[in-house]
């Protein structure tokens, strides 16, 4: 039986991610603009009937960009926990996360030129 307590600690796991991924949809803007892109970039994906590496390249921007605010949504929960006070420390662990979700964003509206143009 030690097989169902592994399988039963792994769905556990599993609902966990889910609901931080329902949590972020929720309060997070920039992850519902995210959500819309995706849901473009798929649609165009099937429209536009494009080769299995254009797939791999946009799926990876996907996960990348999903990835990305994700780890930003959880740091800024961790940042307000510590202090909604100003502070430079958080400021610049804020603004860092951010930088990495744009650069993210970035690559991916250029992959997405690639791809679909
Ligand atoms: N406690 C703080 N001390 C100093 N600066 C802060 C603090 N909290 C937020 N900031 C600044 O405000 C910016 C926005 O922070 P906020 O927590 O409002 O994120 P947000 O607007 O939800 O960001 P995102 O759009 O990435 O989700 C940060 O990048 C940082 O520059």
């Amino acid at each position: 039986m030690e097989w169902l307590m592994w399988l039963k600690g792994l769905f556990r796991s599993f609902r966990y991610a889910f609901a931080g991924i329902a949590w972020a949809l929720s309060s997070q803007r920039n992850l519902r603009i995210h959500a819309v892109a995706t849901l473009v970039a798929v649609g165009l994906g099937f429209v536009q009937g494009i080769a299995a590496w254009e797939w791999c390249a946009v799926l990876f921007c996907v996960a990348l960009v999903w990835g990305a605010e994700l780890l930003n949504s959880a740091l800024e929960v961790l940042c307000d926990r510590v202090t909604t006070q100003e502070d430079p420390h958080i400021r610049r662990a804020k603004d860092a996360a951010a930088g990495a979700v744009l650069v993210c964003a970035i690559i991916s509206v250029v992959v997405a030129a690639i791809v679909f143009l």
